[in-house]
């Protein structure tokens, strides 16, 4: 039988994570959430970040609507669909959350315009809406969305971190054991749509992986106010 991927018996999405170490984990243990885990983060960066994120937010309800529905067009397993349901369900949660915690920062959503890291990723986000963008490339990069989010969190949730108590809720909205269950699934349904797929197909979904850590380390950046 031929072997699942390059990597033998790790499926596709580990042995990218692992051939793509470095850029990964500048995308997962980037300066801005490590000021957070160790307690030095610029509150005015936290605030930067959290106004931006929610126009990003924003931008990604259509984007998982658009997964959905090639989930519905093309997936040979109904479950996919249940799993983004769920992650449907707390994106809405999720903006609401935004505007209680803006609120308690006393930052304002209405008007802010996006910066240009937020513009760039938006703008990528849009052109993995397209219907011939493969769902395989689709789901791939819907996972890399979410698990650079839960990676860097975690970090900041660890025991020996000193994040400061009034960004725990930030931290555990992302970093939680709940939100790393999913994540995982999405790493399954990616992995099984990509043993199946083209060398073409994957090729895409490998860059497609690569583009969405350099736009989580540009928003990052962004953050810092670089
Ligand atoms: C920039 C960014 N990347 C990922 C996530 C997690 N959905 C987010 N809220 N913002």
């Amino acid at each position: 039988m031929e072997s699942r991927s390059s990597s033998g018996d790790m499926g596709r999405i580990a042995s990218w994570v692992k051939s793509h170490r470095p850029m990964y984990d500048r995308a997962t243990q980037h300066p801005f959430v490590v000021g957070i885990s160790d307690g030095s983060v610029d509150l005015s960066a936290f605030k930067r970040w959290l106004a931006q994120d929610y126009i990003f937010v924003k931008e990604f309800v259509p984007f998982l609507a658009s997964v959905l529905l090639k989930a519905w067009k093309h997936s040979d397993d109904e479950s996919d669909m249940e799993i983004l349901l769920g992650g449907m369900t707390s994106l809405s949660d999720e903006l609401a959350w935004f505007r209680k915690e803006a609120s308690k920062w006393d930052v304002k959503l209405v008007g802010i315009a996006p910066q240009q890291a937020n513009l760039e990723y938006c703008r990528f986000l849009q052109s993995l809406m397209l219907p011939e963008v493969d769902y395989a490339v689709a789901i791939t990069a819907f996972w890399a969305i979410e698990t650079v989010y839960q990676e860097s969190f975690s970090l900041c949730l660890d025991s020996s971190s000193k994040t400061p108590e009034e960004l725990m809720e930030t931290c555990q909205r992302w970093g939680s054991a709940n939100f790393g269950h999913y994540c995982c699934s999405l790493q399954k349904i990616a992995d099984r749509c990509l043993e199946k797929a083209s060398s073409d197909i994957i090729r895409k979904a490998e860059e497609a992986f690569v583009c969405v850590l350099e736009h989580e380390v540009n928003f990052w950046n962004m953050s810092c106010g670089e």
